[in-house]
C-alpha cells in the first residue's frame, strides 16, 4: 500500500488546474460537445485500467469531472497525483 501524502506533498505534486477537496483531487474538463467528453472519459478509463487505479468519472453536457482518491489507503497518495499527470499528458496529446 502506498503512503498517504502530507498536505505539503499534495500541494507540491498537484498538477496545474487540479484542486484538492478533502481526500480527493479533482478537475473538471470542458468540451465543445457531449460526445467529445464521452470519448475523453473512455480514454481516462483506459488509463485507469492500465494503472489499476480508478477515478470517479462524471460525464455532464460539455464537461467531465474527474475525482481521484486512494480508497484502500483512505486518502490521497502518489497513485492519485501520478494518475492526474497521466490524464493531463493524454489530454494534451
Ligand atoms: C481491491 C482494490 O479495489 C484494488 O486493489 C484497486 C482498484 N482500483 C482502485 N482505485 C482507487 N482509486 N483506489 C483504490 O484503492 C483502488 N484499488
Amino acid at each position: 500500500m502506498a503512503d498517504l501524502l502530507s498536505d505539503d506533498e499534495i500541494e507540491a505534486q498537484l498538477p496545474d488546474d487540479w484542486s484538492r477537496e478533502g481526500d480527493e483531487i479533482v478537475r473538471i474538463y470542458e468540451f465543445d460537445d457531449y460526445l467529445r467528453g464521452v470519448n475523453f472519459a473512455q480514454m481516462v478509463g483506459e488509463i485507469a485500467e492500465s494503472q489499476f487505479h480508478h477515478p470517479e468519472i462524471i460525464i455532464r453536457y460539455e464537461e467531465v469531472e474527474i475525482r481521484l482518491t486512494s480508497h484502500e489507503e483512505g486518502g490521497i497518495t502518489e497513485a492519485d497525483t501520478e494518475m492526474a499527470e497521466l490524464i493531463e499528458s493524454e489530454r494534451d496529446a
